[in-house]
């Protein structure tokens, strides 16, 4: 009997799903969703493995009610409706935060669950809602395998210079790390460039992952050597509601002379930064775009003035650059920031084509560019579903 696995995708402002029917070798998707927020709007779309639109709906914020407990239920309801014959056999789950405790996939258990629990100060934006989808998966299939995918993995093999804050050592021994995240998505873009072009797979790559969070790369030979992102998912470059990179004497500013308290700080530095709070209109990078108010402007300027700084800095990490790819909501469609981010940027190697730019093509950069840029859509619920597959095989008692 075919085996499916539905993917669980929750992030800071959206929820992705998919369904994937295993019977070759690679996970194929038959359903792919996603519910996000739109104001006080909520919408839930899905289509098929083809692209071809299967569903939608929308709703209205109903007063206290949690988006991704809401959207959640939505996604498994509509599941039992759409596939009521999926033979499902295990439910995958991007977890953003494994801390030191995970660099692969796990099948989750009590004892996971525990660890993950943990973590939830390092990742309050993602991790209970991870924690969420896992258990509300685990009362619809009780007797399926969970799988948790993590989003620090990737970076676990990073250098020590690249893993380490200058506090003194015990703090490092305490887990107080850069961990980096994103790491299912910068997978996924990087299995796909060793497929499009191996030569630069194989050399030095950063990869731009820009959605409402953001996070840059350095990748090379397909190993993460560098993050933008650090102990939690704030650091690096400014995203649709974080600040990014802070002076922490900011912080004790906050506390000392402000009286703010720890939950007021991480509400400002988590949900009221970043584009949303410098432009005070949106998070949205399409909002933003469309606006002609100065703060709009001004908030995008910032934003392409971080991934410069970054792209500068991961390319002298990796002692020069091959590649560079961009992925993420922001990264696969908004040409005018890509454009903004690569103008001037010959001294690196990179020379643009406009015009392949505009169109979002797979290839960006100019025929003559030395660093070849890449347009690259991701796909996180692919990799899950792949992770996943690749825990049921080495785990007998779920293989069946
Ligand atoms: N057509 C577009 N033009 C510009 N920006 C876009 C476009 N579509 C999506 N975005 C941006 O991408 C963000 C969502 O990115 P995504 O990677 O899906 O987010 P998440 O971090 O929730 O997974 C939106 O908040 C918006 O800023
Ligand atoms: C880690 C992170 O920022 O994730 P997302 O982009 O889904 O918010
Ligand atoms: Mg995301």
């Amino acid at each position: 009997m075919t085996r499916h696995v539905v993917a669980l995708n929750a992030g800071s402002s959206s929820i992705k799903f998919a369904l994937f029917e295993l019977n070759g070798r690679e996970p194929l998707a038959l359903a792919v969703g996603l519910v996000e927020m739109l104001g006080e709007q909520r919408r839930m779309t899905a289509h098929d493995g083809a692209g071809a639109p299967i569903y939608e709906d929308s709703w209205s914020d109903a007063a206290g009610a949690s988006f991704h407990i809401e959207a959640l239920r939505r996604v498994l309801a509509w599941r039992r409706g759409a596939f009521p014959d999926a033979n499902v056999v295990a439910a995958g789950h991007r977890v953003v935060h494994g801390g030191v405790y995970y660099d692969a996939p796990v099948l989750v258990t009590d004892e996971v669950l525990r660890c993950l629990k943990a973590l939830i100060p390092l990742a309050p934006l993602h991790q209970p809602h991870n924690i969420a989808g896992i258990l509300a998966a685990r009362e619809a299939w009780p007797h399926v395998a969970q799988v948790a995918c993590f989003d620090t993995a990737f970076h676990r093999a990073h250098p020590f210079v690249n893993d380490v804050f200058a506090l003194p050592r015990k703090f490092y021994d305490e887990g107080v790390r850069r961990y980096g995240f994103h790491g299912l998505s910068y997978e996924y873009v990087t299995d796909k460039l060793r497929q499009l072009a191996p030569l630069h797979a194989a050399g030095r790559v950063v990869v731009a992952h820009l959605g409402n969070g953001a996070s840059m790369c350095a990748i090379r030979d397909g190993q993460s050597v560098a993050s933008s992102m650090g102990f939690t998912a704030l650091d690096g470059l400014p995203m649709g509601t974080r600040c990014g990179q802070l002076d922490p004497g900011v912080v004790l500013y906050l506390m000392q002379e402000k009286k703010m308290s720890a939950e007021e700080i991480a509400n400002l530095l988590y949900l009221e930064s970043g584009l949303k709070g410098l432009s005070g209109i949106s998070y949205d990078m399409r909002e933003l775009e469309a606006s002609d108010r100065p703060e709009a402007q001004q908030a995008i300027e910032y934003f392409v003035f971080r991934i410069r700084r970054e792209l500068g800095g991961l390319a002298a990490v990796l002692k020069g650059l091959d590649a560079m790819v961009f992925c993420g909501g922001i990264g696969e469609h908004a040409w005018r920031v890509r454009e903004r981010v690569l103008e001037g940027m010959e001294w690196i190697g990179i020379e643009l084509d406009r015009a392949a730019n505009r169109a979002s093509a797979q290839v960006i950069s100019s025929e003559r560019s030395r660093v070849r840029v890449f347009v690259i859509p991701t796909d996180e619920e692919a990799m899950i579903a792949r992770q996943t597959l690749a825990v049921l095989d080495r785990s007998p008692a779920t293989a069946a």
